[in-house]
């Protein structure tokens, strides 16, 4: 029986800029993604029907079946190949679910990697990455990782030049929330303004070109705070109680409620990591580096 495991890495939004909302409901984006070291694997094996298994602490808060975007994305890629998507997907979840650091995402473009193997595809990333946009804005850079500005809904990626790599802190929140609903409560907040056109950070990517953490701290932003830190008013103290005890930079990771932050090492990390915990708003913290590779498979392929 074929058996191909991949491994799928979270990602951080180091800029998320929010244009002006689209005729079709979505936005216009300018954001830098960066993958890090918080990983979900996917599991393929051979099975007479889609089946779709998530293990992990937050197991019960993922949909089975075509529900879970996993399973969507083998039977997009079923579709395309003209077979019926016969695949049991077993997804060992260690990205917080509802997080905004894209966990769903992570699984569609990991079961795409492990479908493509397991049936002996060959598609290739570039008509991987084009499925992947298919099923959502942040699934096509999960397939490709690293550090990245992405554009229109995001899924127009390019990779940035980084130097070095970032150590960072995130704290889980006791409870996850909805990205539509983030971006709904930003459009209220900014009902009758003139909304500009999303554009990158120069200070940000000069930062990036240089992997200077301190610049990089300074210049991380994220148009969708505001809204996050009004539907949860707590995590505006949480990120104020980083930057006080040593982060070089404090952000809403995505759409949140995980709450980034840049540290200068390790143990200014861990040292951190318990101060945020002692608030009593935060779930748990994860320690992380980046940027990391994305969706790979981990496993020879095992042939029948
Ligand atoms: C917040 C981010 O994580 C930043 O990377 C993404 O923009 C969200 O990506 P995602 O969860 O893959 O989102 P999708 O499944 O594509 O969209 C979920 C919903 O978020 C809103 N949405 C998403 C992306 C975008 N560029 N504009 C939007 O307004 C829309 O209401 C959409 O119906
Ligand atoms: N494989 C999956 N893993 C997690 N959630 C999934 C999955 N498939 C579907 N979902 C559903 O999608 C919702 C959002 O989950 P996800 O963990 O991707 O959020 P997120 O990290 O905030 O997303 P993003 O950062 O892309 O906005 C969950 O509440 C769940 O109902």
């Amino acid at each position: 029986m074929g058996h191909v495991a991949v491994r799928v890495p979270a990602k951080v939004n180091l800029q998320l800029a929010v244009g002006p909302l689209r005729a079709d409901g979505y936005h216009d984006l300018a954001t830098v993604f960066h993958a890090v070291s918080l990983f979900d694997e996917v599991h393929a094996e051979d099975c007479p029907a889609l089946e779709v298994v998530t293990t992990g602490p937050q197991a019960d808060a993922v949909p089975g079946g075509a529900d879970n975007l996993a399973g969507r994305a083998a039977t997009l890629l079923a579709a395309r190949a003209g077979r019926a998507p016969e695949v049991r997907l077993t997804i060992r979840k260690d990205i917080p679910v509802a997080g905004g650091m894209a966990g769903g995402s992570a699984d569609a473009a990991a079961a795409l990697v492990a479908c493509d193997a397991l049936w002996g595809l060959d598609l290739g990333r570039e008509a991987l990455a084009g499925l992947a946009a298919e099923l959502g804005s942040d699934v096509p850079f999960a397939l490709l990782g690293g550090t990245a500005v992405g554009l229109g809904r995001g899924e127009r990626l390019t990779p940035a030049l980084a130097r070095g790599g970032f150590t960072w802190v995130f704290a889980l929140a006791h409870q996850g929330l909805a990205t539509p609903q983030v971006f709904a409560e930003c459009d209220r907040q900014r009902a009758g303004t003139a909304v500009p056109e999303a554009a990158v950070s120069e200070p940000l990517m000069a930062a990036l070109r240089a992997g200077d953490p301190v610049a990089l701290g300074r210049a991380l932003g994220n148009d969708l705070q505001p809204a996050a830190l009004a539907l949860r008013p707590e995590l505006g103290a949480l990120l104020e109680l980083g930057r006080a005890h040593g982060a070089l930079g404090a952000v809403l990771s995505g759409s949140g409620p995980t709450c980034a932050f840049l540290v200068e090492s390790r143990d200014a990390g861990l040292a951190l990591g318990d101060v945020l915990l002692a608030s009593g708003d935060v779930r748990d913290v994860r320690h992380a580096h980046g940027p990391v590779h994305g969706a790979r498979t981990i496993t020879p392929r095992v042939e029948d």
